[in-house]
């Protein structure tokens, strides 16, 4: 896709992972020291989320009911809340809670060393609980196998899926008392025991250790032989599955993730996914148009993401970067350009090498802006790649824009209140208003609703540059404090002409 697209937010995340990348990378980070693996959490909510699928129905299936569903004994224990409330800073308009529950599951399988799963965005929050369809150990295993069948995997599948999530993390004895005994110490408060040999590594270790006669799974070779489904399941063919992924890590690998590739994509049919998302080469990231003493300026940065060896082993520093603009009229001109800088220190990314330069360019108010490309190799001495955004370069709009600098919440009155700038020699401005959406709480649930609401923009003024007028908006965030994304977009009428302007950002205190 181009930039700005619908999913920037969830593309972001799922390059930079900015919000989530620090609880799972290393994969071993706890949520708290010495408790809980997020990793593992994040992990299992997804497969209990999808649990609830129908086959039949078609309903159910990876939909964030999972928040209505925690008071339930088969999803006993801390992780699913946990979970959500990590996630709930990246819920938007634009990235529901069950994008973020599959993107999780996404990163976690690839921060512990497993496949990439392609990652495909266009979930829907359920309103509601789904069905009570989530497996649980003392089941037996005709009953996980009719489970599975509605989820829609077959018994091959259900041995793959359930050998694939008990390859990171184990059970906890504070939540499951039955199946563990005597494992609770000061350094292992809930008494965690792990499901293999490496919990926090993404292999098949789950399935030698099986074959071998040497597991430690708690819930295989447990002293309660009442809760050891893994073993009814991993044997419920013969041990042919497991003897599969024993011997050969790719395999394992291999059929990990097309099952969780398929387990987060089991959406409710009323669903329809969006193309597969990849990291775009070159992206925007927090650049926008300001009035600023008296100039019109673009300040933000430039991401740049490659898979190539040459960008592995780029110096940010050495980076020639250069962003041409073209003019408000479609002009260009040799002078149009500015060289970028490296932003320190470095970012890391789950899928290639990412590089953000810093631009802070003063334009000529008069000539504008109306696009960019940005000109970049990862070596001084390869030839220029040219970061097009697709052929038709970044589009901006310099006629009614915001001053994202200035959207913030008052430390003394607690209002929230956006700033914006729209040209005044353009013709008569007729409706200008903003339009923002944000996450409320509701009841039964951490996961957020969204809410829209509308409202006028209000002329303060002449700017600081003659050519523009300031307007403000105050927005009514119904007291709900300023955690969550908040997407707004901008519509102002100018001489016959529509201008819009959309951002996506978290109020910062003013
Ligand atoms: C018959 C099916 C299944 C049963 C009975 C089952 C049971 C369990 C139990 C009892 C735990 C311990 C939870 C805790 O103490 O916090 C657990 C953990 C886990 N399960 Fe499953 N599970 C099943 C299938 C799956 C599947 C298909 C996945 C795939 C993603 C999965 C992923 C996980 C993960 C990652 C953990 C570790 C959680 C942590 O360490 O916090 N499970 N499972």
């Amino acid at each position: 896709y181009v930039w700005p697209g619908p999913y920037d937010l969830l593309e972001d995340e799922y390059t930079v992972s900015t919000v989530l990348g620090d609880f799972i990378e290393p994969c071993s980070a706890p949520v708290l020291p010495g408790i809980r693996l997020a990793a593992a959490e994040w992990l299992r909510t997804a497969y209990h989320d999808m649990a609830t699928h129908n086959v039949s129905t078609g309903l159910g299936g990876l939909d964030a009911s999972i928040g209505f569903e925690t008071d339930r004994p088969q999803n006993i224990g801390s992780a699913m809340n946990d979970s959500l409330n990590f996630f709930v800073s990246l819920q938007s308009r634009t990235s529901s809670m069950s994008d973020i529950i599959a993107l999780a599951a996404v990163l976690v399988v690839k921060s512990c060393g497993g496949p990439g799963i392609p990652y495909r965005p266009g979930r829907i929050d359920a309103t509601e609980a789904g069905p009570a369809t989530v497996p649980e150990p003392q089941q037996d295993l005709a009953t996980h196998i009719s489970m599975f069948a509605s989820q829609g995997f077959n018994v091959t599948e259900m041995i793959g899926l359930v050998a694939c999530g008990h390859t990171i993390g184990g059970v906890h004895q504070v939540d499951f008392p039955f199946t563990i005994e005597n494992s609770i110490t000061d350094s292992n408060p809930d008494g965690i025991v792990h499901f293999d040999d490496t919990f926090a590594t993404f292999d098949n270790h789950i399935a030698s250790q099986w074959i071998s006669g040497q597991s430690v799974d708690p819930i295989a070779v447990g002293f309660n032989a009442t809760t050891n489904s893994d073993a009814r399941i991993f044997a419920a063919d013969g041990n042919a599955t497991m003897s599969g992924f024993a011997s050969n890590p790719d395999h394992f690998q291999s059929q990990c993730g097309s099952l969780f590739e398929r387990m987060v994509n089991t959406v409710p049919n009323s669903v329809h996914l969006a193309d597969v998302l990849e990291p775009l080469p070159v992206k925007p990231h927090r650049l926008s148009l300001a009035v600023t003493d008296g100039s019109l300026v673009l300040a933000g940065q430039i991401r740049i993401f490659s898979t190539s060896a040459e960008a592995a082993a780029a110096s940010p520093d050495d980076m020639p970067v250069t962003l041409r603009w073209t003019d408000r009229n479609g002009k260009t001109n040799a002078t149009y350009a500015a060289s970028l800088t490296a932003d320190f220190p470095p970012t890391t990314s789950l899928w290639g090498s990412l590089y953000f330069f810093n631009a802070k360019i003063v334009l000529d108010a008069g000539l504008g802006i109306s696009s960019f490309v940005i000109d970049y190799a990862f070596d001084p001495s390869s030839p220029l790649i040219h970061g097009d955004n697709g052929g038709g370069g970044f589009p901006l709009q310099d006629i009614a824009f915001f001053q994202s600098n200035q959207f913030c919440t008052n430390i003394t009155t607690g209002d929230t209140s956006v700033t914006a700038m729209i040209r005044n020699d353009m013709g008569p401005i007729g409706d200008a208003y903003i339009e923002y959406t944000f996450g409320v709480s509701q009841p039964g649930t951490v996961v957020l609703r969204q809410v829209t609401v509308r409202t006028a923009l209000t002329r303060v003024g002449n700017s600081s540059l003659p050519l523009y007028d300031e307007y403000t908006a105050l927005l009514d965030l119904g007291g709900f404090p300023t955690i969550t994304n908040i997407v707004t977009d901008l519509v102002a009428e100018i001489g016959q002409k529509t201008y819009t302007d959309v951002f996506t950002l978290s109020p910062g205190f003013c």
